[in-house]
């Protein structure tokens, strides 16, 4: 299948561009931000919910779905948007992030990574092969490579031999792809080589000449200081080919996404506007605000004045903070309708301001939006 991509339109004075993103279940604008549905689903919303947040992809995981429910469940659906009543565009992660960051006893070697499961102790073989095969089985749009994710920080001998066992798990799994999935599916590389330029280009180099329909940068928002994270993507960003998505795992605040879209990117997930919308903070244009706070107490006003989505339209201040207090469950559904409009907002107003060649001028507004204490 030719590659899916297509920039639509470019800043003048920054890297930031719009593209479209034309996979089987559907089309996906970029920049865009990708809620995560770790377990099938993304946290107290249904896919309604998620459309009129306006999510065009949601993120599935290899190694929670293949642990729990298991891929014997999800093939009775014949794949995962049947199963959870999704019938957009999914992008799986290949599993190995998570087998690093939750699975115990985990052991690397060419073969692939076994580790023992978090919820039952079971032992496991992830190999790059069995992880293409379940993203097949569970019929996502964009598969990942099995890659190796290194802690930060990492000595440069550590990085360079993850990034040789990815660039060889690369390998297999594009063969598995090419073979079992009739290149159905959207294929992306992952580029690693922690915060050393020089092994970022050699993985990016390795990568690009095995021709990926889109590619990755992992290993980020692992600890480092986010100045070192826009100078990792600063540089290996345009190694990559401009006709292709170019995807930062796991990033990021609403800033990380204004500044990486600036620098080139086209695709974002992270768990924090859901995640924190359970913690009470709760994201808005002048900054985030803790709805815990005794000074939300008797505010009537909404989260945020500017927001259209459905908790501020319907609901105070006061009211939430009474309901995340009271630990009501409706507390976490009305944060995370907000956190996800918020930055599902965020990306449309990026595309717009792309499109309509005043991306600068939003990004000073962004900033100049700011209050120094929060909202
Ligand atoms: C939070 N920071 C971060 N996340 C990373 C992730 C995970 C991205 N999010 C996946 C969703 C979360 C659960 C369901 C899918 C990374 N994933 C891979 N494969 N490789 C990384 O280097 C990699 C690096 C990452 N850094």
């Amino acid at each position: 299948m030719p590659h899916p991509f297509q920039v639509t339109a470019r800043c003048t004075t920054t890297r930031a561009r719009t593209g479209r993103l034309s996979l089987v279940h559907g089309t996906v604008e970029t920049p865009v931000f990708m809620p995560v549905g770790t377990l099938g689903t993304v946290k107290s919303l249904t896919p309604e919910d998620l459309t009129a947040a306006g999510a065009q992809i949601i993120l599935g995981n290899t190694y929670h779905l293949y642990l729990r429910p298991g891929c014997d469940v999800i093939d009775r659906f014949s794949g995962l948007h049947r199963f959870m009543n999704w019938d957009g565009p999914i992008l799986t992660d290949s599993g190995g992030f998570q087998v690093f960051s939750l699975a115990r006893l985990t052991r690397i070697t060419e073969a692939g990574a076994s580790f023992q499961s978090h919820i039952d102790g079971s032992r496991h073989l992830l190999t790059p092969e069995k992880s293409i095969e379940i993203q097949i089985s569970l019929d996502s749009d964009v598969i990942m490579c099995l890659d190796q994710c290194i802690a930060y920080p990492a000595e440069r001998a550590a990085a360079l031999a993850a990034l040789e066992i990815t660039t060889q798990w690369a390998g297999r799994c594009r063969k598995t792809w090419r073979e079992q999935s009739g290149e159905k599916n959207a294929l992306f590389g992952i580029v690693q080589g922690g915060m050393y330029d020089d092994l970022r280009r050699m993985s990016a180099e390795a990568l690009t000449a095995m021709d990926f329909s889109g590619y990755a940068l992992g290993g980020l928002s692992v600890g480092e200081p986010n100045q070192m994270m826009y100078d990792v993507a600063e540089a290996a960003l345009p190694l990559l080919p401009g006709d292709r998505p170019k995807y930062i795992m796991g990033v990021g605040t609403p800033e990380d996404l204004v500044e990486l879209t600036a620098r080139g990117a086209d695709m974002f997930d992270c768990v924090m506007p859901t995640r924190n919308a359970r913690n009470g903070q709760l994201f808005t244009r002048r900054g985030t605000l803790n709805i815990a706070n005794s000074r939300h107490r008797t505010d009537t006003a909404p989260v945020d004045s500017e927001c259209a989505c459905y908790t501020c339209r319907n609901y105070s201040r006061a009211y939430l903070r009474h309901l995340y207090q009271s630990r009501e469950l409706l507390a976490y559904r009305l944060n995370t309708l907000h956190n996800l409009h918020y930055y599902l907002d965020l990306t449309a107003r990026m595309r717009s301001a792309i499109a309509e060649g005043r991306f600068e001028a939003f990004r000073k507004r962004f900033y100049a939006d700011r209050e120094p204490g929060g909202a």
